[in-house]
């Protein structure tokens, strides 16, 4: 899928030392959410994802996380709800994480840091063909975050964790299906907080309306751990770099308002 195979990363750097704010950039992420300065917006409707197992394809180490993607040339996997006018095509997966379980996560609440943080990437398909135009767009994406804290062993997640061995090091690509990632979603979607931001990696485009859920999922130490055993470095390269720390400074709010769904 477009969303994701196509893009090349200046991820030079785990941490890629790319600008620390997008030049001109004002609606930038990752962000605090500072929850006493969250605005209830009663006008958010209830999120409605709708997610077809059937339409996932691949697992693919890119570098800089591992995505799992999704065929959006259809309209069988979408968001659609909550603060989008629009419907929105699932098209990838991914994760952020730290090396140990005090950081990881790109956004934090109240400044708490997470171990992870999973994004759910869909872009505009009633305004735009291709997830290349909806890129250029302000209202172009839709990203749902969860925040993972380490508790119990996610069942869900375990069939991804699996795999992840057979996709290492970089640019490796292992076929996998019937996955549905509503099974990554916490048993409360109704919570999150909302805002306009923008991609957290190079090219920073400001086209994210992000929806971050307030109910973090719970997965175990062993699971997190088996993330940290990927490589950011492909096969033929003589340093191995373990995939850690793929996340974002956090960027000024710029007078930006953060919405809740809830009060
Ligand atoms: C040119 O298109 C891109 C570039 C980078 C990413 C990945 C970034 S954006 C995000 S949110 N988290 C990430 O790690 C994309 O993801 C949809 C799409
Ligand atoms: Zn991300």
């Amino acid at each position: 899928t477009v969303c994701s195979s196509k893009y090349v990363l200046s991820a030079l750097h785990p941490m890629w030392q790319g600008p620390l704010v997008a030049p001109g950039g004002n609606r930038q992420s990752p962000i605090d959410i500072q929850v006493r300065k969250t605005v209830f917006d009663p006008h958010f409707k209830p999120l409605s994802p709708e997610y077809d197992p059937r339409t996932c394809s691949q697992v693919w180490n890119n570098g800089y996380s591992f995505l799992v993607e999704y065929d959006d040339t259809t309209d069988k996997s979408t968001l659609k709800g909550g603060p989008l006018e629009d419907t929105f095509r699932l098209c990838q997966f991914h994760f952020h994480w730290g090396e140990s379980n005090a950081w990881g996560s790109e956004h934090t609440v109240d400044r708490r840091l997470f171990p992870a943080e999973l994004h759910l990437v869909h872009w505009n398909s009633d305004k735009y063909k291709l997830f290349e135009e909806a890129v250029m767009e302000e209202n172009g994406l839709a990203v749902i975050g969860v925040f993972l804290k380490i508790g119990n062993r996610h069942e869900g997640l375990q069939k991804l964790v699996d795999v992840l061995p057979a996709v290492r090091h970089k640019d490796s690509v292992v076929e996998f299906t019937r996955f549905d990632p509503a099974c990554l979603l916490p048993a409360n979607i109704d919570d999150y907080w909302s805002y306009a931001g923008s991609l957290t990696t190079p090219p920073l485009s400001e086209a994210v309306t992000w929806i971050i859920m307030k109910q973090p999922i719970e997965v175990s130490h062993d699971q997190l751990a088996v993330f940290r055993s990927l490589l950011f470095t492909s096969a033929e390269e003589e340093v191995q770099k373990s995939m850690v720390n793929n996340f974002r400074v956090q960027q000024p709010l710029k007078g930006r308002t953060v919405r809740s769904s809830f009060t």
